[in-house]
């Protein structure tokens, strides 16, 4: 006889009233069998109240195939130690109701404990019921793993794209950027926008990026002065008196060469181009600072030698190196001795300065450069411009062991020693979308020195000498 019980086991009432129907001849062996091979299980009974002692043989008979076979298949000690054994009619022993300890025997076991002539059976998944049972047990991790392999089938793997979405089908993939970059994004071009002169643009491919870089950064167009940083009082501060335009020989603004009496001229008009003033070859060659007319000088604005104070003629790219991060160039075409842009950023005292510098030290990148061009003023005493949160376009520009821009000190506040500016001026012909580098470190010669804040150096210059020094406040001397 075979009972199949591989259907959804909540369904007993089925499987009973199949069980009822065979029953009888089936019974006296089955039960015989059943006392003989299992003394032991610790099977709850389902139902226990006022049931006909046939009716709970079929419970016993259920709970059995629900319930683990004791592990001392008729061992007399496990039999007689079991607490509250009952003993039914018909020999049949049926254990206590213990708690449910291990799963449900494996088929194979069952069909070689029962003869195939009395019964054979199929064992059904595991009810609701039982499963609940199961997991709340406590088991030992072993048993538990052994349990729930063969309490639960194995998981199907499903090809979750391969069903369909009873909510319709998926819209488009949106190509749209998340609204927190695009607002960073609207914000970069805000903030380009305003600073003064020709566009200073990123280019179209770098913007996310240069967005997220400048997300703390602001663009300024003239110095940031700090607590403790004022310029020099009115009343030091010179100016000539050459009338609206001044003789370039005779402007006392101009420097003189120690022990001369000659004027050293800075600039002068471009070959190809008069309407532009360029610095001289001769001038490019100094480190000397350039004096240009100022507020006190009887000169108009459109005095030649009023260049950097009118401010920046080509427009500049912020754009993405690939292996130095940012850097920046210029769309335009750059004549030598052209001015490009001054560096800007807050200028702070010396005190100041030094603390920044050691957190910068620690970071690896310094934007600090130094005010101390002139010998009068003490060391201690001189302002620092750090372009680190505030600053322009030149805060992008890389080193070069060759580099082709050079930074020159400006005044056009002739009598202030301590607060000038930092111009950068082409060293010699740019051509357009060239990176525009300045050497960090100029008069340093090529050593083998190694230090905490040395960086590699990437200019690929064939003169390049390895390395530079980022974290190192740069000077002007
Ligand atoms: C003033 S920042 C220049 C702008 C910088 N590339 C950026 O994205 O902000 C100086 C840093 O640029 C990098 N850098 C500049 N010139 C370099 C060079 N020649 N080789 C390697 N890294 C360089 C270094 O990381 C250095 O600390």
């Amino acid at each position: 006889m075979v009972i199949d019980l591989t259907g959804d086991s909540d369904s007993e009432d089925q499987i009973r009233s199949q069980l009822h129907s065979n029953i009888k001849s089936a019974t006296p062996n089955f039960f015989t069998h059943l006392a003989h091979r299992t003394p032991l299980p610790s099977v709850p009974l389902k139902r226990k109240s006022e049931k006909s002692p046939e009716s709970e043989l079929y419970d016993a008979f259920f709970n059995f195939r629900k319930k683990p076979l004791a592990p001392s298949v008729g061992s007399s000690a496990a039999s007689s130690s079991a607490p509250h054994q009952n003993n039914k009619p018909n020999g049949c022993s049926i254990a206590p109701a213990l708690q449910p300890s291990t799963p449900s025997p494996s088929p194979a076991i069952t069909e070689q404990s029962l003869p195939a002539q009395v019964i054979s059976v199929v064992v059904p998944s595991p009810s609701r019921q039982l499963k609940k049972e199961i997991e709340s047990a406590k088991w030992a991790p072993s048993a538990r793993k052994r349990g729930l392999k063969g309490a639960y089938p194995a998981a199907r793997k499903v090809n979750r794209a391969a069903i369909p979405l009873p909510i319709g089908t998926p819209g488009p993939i949106l190509k749209k950027r998340p609204e927190a970059l695009d607002q960073q994004y609207r914000t970069l071009q805000r903030k380009l926008s305003m600073i003064k002169g020709p566009k200073v643009t990123c280019a179209p491919d770098d913007g996310l990026k240069l967005a997220k870089v400048t997300a703390n950064f602001e663009f300024i167009n003239s110095y940031k002065l700090h607590k403790g940083v004022s310029p020099a009082p009115a009343e030091f501060i010179g100016g000539c008196s050459c009338g609206k335009y001044c003789d370039p020989d005779r402007c006392p603004c101009s420097e003189k060469e120690d022990d001369s009496t000659e004027n050293i001229i800075p600039y002068q008009r471009a070959r190809d181009r008069p309407d532009l003033l360029v610095l001289t070859p001769e001038f490019l060659k100094r480190s000397t600072m350039i004096f240009e007319c100022g507020a006190k000088c009887a000169c108009d604005k459109g005095c030649w030698n009023r260049v950097v104070q009118r401010g920046r003629t080509v427009e500049l790219e912020i754009f993405h190196t690939g292996n130095r991060g940012f850097g920046l160039r210029s769309p335009s075409y750059i004549r030598a001795g052209q001015f490009i842009d001054c560096y800007l950023g807050e200028v702070i005292t010396k005190k100041h300065a030094d603390i920044r510098e050691d957190i910068a030290l620690k970071n690896g990148h310094s934007y600090l450069f130094g005010l101390d061009f002139s010998p009068e003023v003490d060391e201690a005493d001189i302002y620092v411009v750090d372009g680190q949160r505030f600053g322009c376009a030149t805060r992008f520009m890389n080193h070069s062991c060759r580099p082709n821009c050079r930074m020159f000190t400006v005044t056009n506040t002739i009598g202030d020693e301590r607060l000038y500016n930092l111009a950068f001026f082409a060293l010699n012909d740019i051509p357009p979308m060239t990176e525009l580098t300045f050497d960090y470190n100029p008069g340093t010669e090529k050593s083998t020195q190694v230090d905490s804040s040395v960086v590699a150096c990437l200019c690929g210059e064939d003169n390049c000498r390895g390395q530079l020094w980022p974290s190192k406040r740069k000077g002007t001397k």
